[in-house]
């Protein structure tokens, strides 16, 4: 398949050619090629371990909190052996895998989500200490990717596909032919998520191209074709309509209750243990620069994706102090080069709407392009509006029952069965946002009113940007 790479211009403003921006025409921030669906032999022991962890279908430790007798005790015991078999696991070398950018990132797919089985079925009553075999390799893996060591959107959506029939890549639609490779619940709805992921990031790559087009278009400034912009800005509206469609197929991919209480609790933050616990990290001071590393452990979110902001920044929709530390603490999760990437749009000037607020200005605004740049903002309010739906069906509601339930049980019950008395305190490396991503049940009913308000924040500032 040929692959694009998108023209860019540093931060100053001067022209640059990027050596890989890793942004292409037909994939959008997906790799134009299939990730790897394995590392090589050299490796097997993290892929045979990973696939040991799979097809137990291991519950969070979350999980079994609200699980007792002997269920619980058989299920912390089958993951207690396979945690066994990582703390014995040899330290593997990745020196035969640096540069190869496949191959790096199949191994932070790979040792993230062991990380995470292996933290999230430790019992609440132990602390989390995340063997050697793990940290220092995924550390190592992290330094070469330039990527948080932690796992993110970048590893379950961007690097985590399949095509369900690789002959047919171009004769399948896209869209229709892909799959995620795998899911830490196991569940068929964790599944569904990335799969909305996948399909909105197939799509949303229709509108860069559109936008891209016209913003070299207006900048090279000789002949501008105000009608073809016009209609490159109506293809985006269209493209913007159809990825609310998608996310709003979460409805049918995605159960509530199996994301709110089997899929959210493997995907937590090593910031936001549900236990106050500190992840202790071994054998970290073998790599260099980790304590820097190690401050991107947060739980990951579709947020961290770069396509609705790169979409914002081409449209030039304004960032106020909320939105603008919101795309500060998301990005450092994103691909290097695609947080280079929006990072160089966010900074430049606001081409498109530039250009059409001065021809708002000599001819109004029902001239045919001022009518389509504001169609392109009001669909992006409006896939704002959809995706606030989803977080009320997803979080809002499902942590507020929880929240219920979990009253009503302290009502009726004298036994404490919550954390252990003295470890509540010690939660040094949380932040009262970390939460939000996940929607952690008993700090995000406090917070569903903050979290509403910045989410609608962001959908009216977007509606404002409308030129009248
Ligand atoms: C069940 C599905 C989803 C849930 C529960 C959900 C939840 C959330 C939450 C809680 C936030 C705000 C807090 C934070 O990230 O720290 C957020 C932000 C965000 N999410 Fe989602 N999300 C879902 C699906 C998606 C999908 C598929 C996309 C698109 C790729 C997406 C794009 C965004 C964006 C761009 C933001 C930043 C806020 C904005 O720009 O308006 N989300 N999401």
């Amino acid at each position: 398949m040929s692959s694009q790479i998108l023209p860019y211009k540093s931060a100053d403003g001067s022209t640059a050619v990027p050596q890989d921006f890793q942004v292409d025409w037909r994939m959008g921030f997906l790799p134009p090629q299939m990730p790897l669906s394995r590392l090589p032999t050299a490796w097997e022991a993290w892929e045979a371990t990973l696939d040991a962890a799979t097809s137990q279908r291991f519950k969070a430790a979350e999980q079994l909190a609200a699980l007792g007798g002997p269920q619980k005790f058989v299920e912390e015991k089958k993951a207690s052996a396979w945690r066994k078999l990582i703390d014995k696991m040899p330290v593997l070398s990745i020196d035969n895998i640096k540069g190869c950018e496949r191959e790096l990132r199949r191994a932070h797919l790979v040792l993230t989500f062991m990380v995470q089985f292996y933290a999230h079925t430790t019992p609440p009553t132990e602390s989390i200490t995340i063997p050697r075999s793990l940290t220092v390799p995924l550390l190592g893996v992290s330094s070469e990717l330039n990527h948080a060591p932690f796992v993110t959107y970048s590893d379950h959506d961007l690097h985590n596909w399949s095509l369900n029939d690789p002959r047919g890549q171009d004769a399948v639609p896209m869209s229709d032919n892909i799959q995620s490779q795998l899911t830490l619940s196991g569940t068929p709805d964790e599944a569904g998520l990335y799969l909305v992921g996948l399909r909105m990031e197939l799509k949303g790559a229709e509108a860069l191209e559109s936008l891209r087009l016209s913003t070299n278009e207006i900048e090279a400034g000789n002949n501008i074709d105000v009608d073809r912009i016009t209609t490159y800005l109506t293809q985006t509206t269209k493209v913007i309509q159809e990825l609310k469609g998608i996310l709003m197929t979460t409805k049918e991919l995605v159960r509530p209750e199996i994301f709110f209480n089997d899929i959210r609790p493997w995907l937590v933050g090593a910031d936001a243990d549900k236990w106050g616990r500190k992840w202790v990290w071994e054998g970290k001071e073998e790599v260099e620069n980790s304590e820097q590393m190690l401050t991107k452990v947060s739980s990951p979110t579709a947020g961290q994706s770069p396509l609705i902001p790169t979409l914002d920044a081409y449209l030039g929709i304004e960032e106020d102090d909320s939105k603008s530390s919101f795309l500060d603490r998301v990005r450092v999760y994103m691909d290097h080069q695609h947080k280079e990437y929006l990072q160089s749009l966010r900074l430049r000037k606001k081409v498109i709407r530039s250009f059409v607020q001065s021809i708002a200005k000599e001819g109004g605004t029902n001239t045919p392009i001022v009518v389509a740049y504001n169609a392109t903002i009001q669909a992006m309010k409006s896939l704002r509006d959809a995706h606030l739906v989803i977080v009320t069906l997803y979080i809002i509601i499902p942590s507020k029952k929880k929240a219920r339930i979990s009253e009503m049980d302290t009502k009726l019950s004298s036994v404490d069965t919550g954390p252990v008395s003295g470890e509540m305190g010690d939660h040094e490396q949380g932040s009262e946002t970390n939460n939000e991503h996940t929607g952690e049940a008993a700090s995000t009913v406090d917070q569903v009113p903050k979290l509403l308000k910045i989410l609608k924040g962001f959908r009216d500032q977007t509606g404002q940007n409308c030129i009248e």
